[in-house]
């Protein structure tokens, strides 16, 4: 199977899950508890750093004292546990052949985060029994009791399961670099999401830049173009600069701000942290009042000019 198909398929079985859980919601039988912040972390293109971004801002805000489960659902890969030198006893596998719950796949790792690995074909998915889907989604339920924050890992560009994720998630943080490619395909990763799923509550984090002002010089020139062309704004959550620390915490297999708790991206995690903990849930349509009002701006500024 190609790469890009694989890619689709994720994205198919993850759209599965969202939807089934939606019928659910509907019908009124599953909730994920009040509170808990679901932050779908995304970008238009692989490699530019969004687990090392995920774990981070996992551990930062576990230091926070907050009870944060990361979702791996960049399915196959299994990137979480290799980048934090964890090795998980049982698998999804586990859960579907019965043998385990979902609770029990949830590892605790020494960074004082969980880690769920969610890696399913849509085969799979679709040979599953009504019973075995809400044994899945029963536990997903039962998760989010035990979290302040869910960050869920998704797979890169547009055909990735973050589509299936952005409705289900409410918040979308969107990472990017100043590589041109980077910048293109965040652009098309917003204008295709906005496309299928209306206005989305998307964060931006400007991630191996510089220094701070070419990350806002970058977002200010993102988010100029998805407002013009897309009526899309664009909330900046700051930038994270390159950092040679990083790339040693990556082959260290430890985190980055546990590991060097005063490197510059190690700084920048933190300002990430502090900024995400400050803001409040989104609201039930998935914009918080800040985002809404930044629209608004948008749309005054179009209609004077
Ligand atoms: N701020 C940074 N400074 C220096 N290097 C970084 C930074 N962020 C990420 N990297 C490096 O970039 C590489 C890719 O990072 P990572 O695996 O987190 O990216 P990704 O977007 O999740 O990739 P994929 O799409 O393949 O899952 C890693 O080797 C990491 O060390």
């Amino acid at each position: 199977m190609s790469f890009s198909g694989t890619m689709q398929d994720q994205a198919d079985t993850l759209r599965q899950l969202a939807f089934s859980a939606k019928r659910r919601n509907m019908e009124g039988q599953l909730e994920l508890r009040e509170g808990v912040r679901v932050i779908s972390v995304a970008s238009g293109k692989g490699g530019v750093g969004k687990s090392s971004v995920v774990i981070n801002l996992a551990v930062t805000l576990s230091r926070l004292g907050q009870r944060v489960l990361v979702v791996d659902a960049d399915l196959g890969v299994g990137d979480i546990c290799l980048l934090l030198g964890e090795s998980p006893r049982y698998t999804l596998d586990h859960v579907l052949t019965g043998e385990r719950g979902l609770e029990e796949i949830v590892i605790g790792t020494e960074s004082g985060i969980h880690v769920l690995s969610m890696g399913m074909t849509p085969q799979q998915y679709g040979s599953l029994t009504p019973h075995k889907r809400n044994l899945l989604l029963e536990g997903i339920e039962r998760l989010s009791d035990e979290f302040d924050y869910i960050l869920i890992d998704t797979g890169a560009g547009i055909s990735g399961n973050v589509s299936s994720f952005a409705v289900a998630a409410k918040e979308i943080l969107l990472v990017v670099t100043p590589e041109p490619t980077s910048i293109m395909d965040a652009y098309a990763l917003v204008k295709t999401l906005s496309a299928r799923h209306g206005a989305l509550p998307f964060k931006l984090l400007v991630n191996m830049c510089r220094d701070t002002e070419e990350g806002k010089g970058l977002y200010q020139k993102l988010s100029a173009i998805t407002g013009r062309f897309l009526e899309v704004s664009l909330q900046y959550m700051g930038c994270i600069v390159k950092d040679d620390m990083l790339v040693d915490s990556v082959r260290r297999r430890q985190p980055l701000c546990r590991l060097y708790p005063d490197a510059k991206a190690t700084l920048g995690f933190r300002a990430l942290a502090q900024k995400v903990a400050s803001e409040g849930a989104p609201t039930d349509d998935g914009i918080n009042v800040e985002a809404a009002g930044r629209r608004k701006e948008w749309r005054n500024h179009e209609l004077s000019s």
